[in-house]
């Protein structure tokens, strides 16, 4: 437990950090441009295609569970390549299982877009 007296200060700074990172991801990480650029697409087709409320929570659900992984994937990374810079079998299993995660949470998003969107843009066309 933290014995520091609360300081609002402190909390704000934490939020500042906070977007750092998010900037140093959307900005600077090759991944997070994709994931940013695939995000607004699925966010403008879900206003083009005037979503309800449960699927409007489904697409964001999708977007958010990637973009975390993703991002937890890149801290991940970065921790490892500084704990061993060089070939470490240990270091491939935590960097294979990071890149797993967000597999996983890609893979739904689309299964779960495919889901919503291709019946709407199907029946768009009619
Ligand atoms: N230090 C290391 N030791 C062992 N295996 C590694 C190491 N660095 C990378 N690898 C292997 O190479 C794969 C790709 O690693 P890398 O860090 O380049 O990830 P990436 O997703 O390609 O990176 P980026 O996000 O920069 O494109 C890892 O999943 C792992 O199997």
């Amino acid at each position: 437990m933290n014995n520091e007296k609360f300081s609002i200060i402190n909390r704000l700074k934490s939020f500042k950090y906070a977007f750092q990172g998010l900037k140093l991801f959307f900005v600077n990480d090759h991944n997070g441009r994709i994931h940013l650029f695939a995000a607004v697409i699925a966010i403008g087709l879900s206003f083009y295609l005037k979503l309800s409320a449960l699927e409007w929570i489904s697409i964001l659900g999708g977007i958010s569970a990637v973009i975390v992984a993703e991002i937890l994937n890149a801290a991940i990374e970065k921790l490892a390549d500084v704990v061993s810079p060089g070939f470490h079998p240990k270091i491939k299993i935590v960097k294979d299982l990071a890149a797993a995660a967000v597999l996983v949470a890609a893979c739904l998003a689309l299964v779960v877009g495919a889901i919503i969107f291709i019946p709407k843009l199907l029946f768009l066309q009619r």
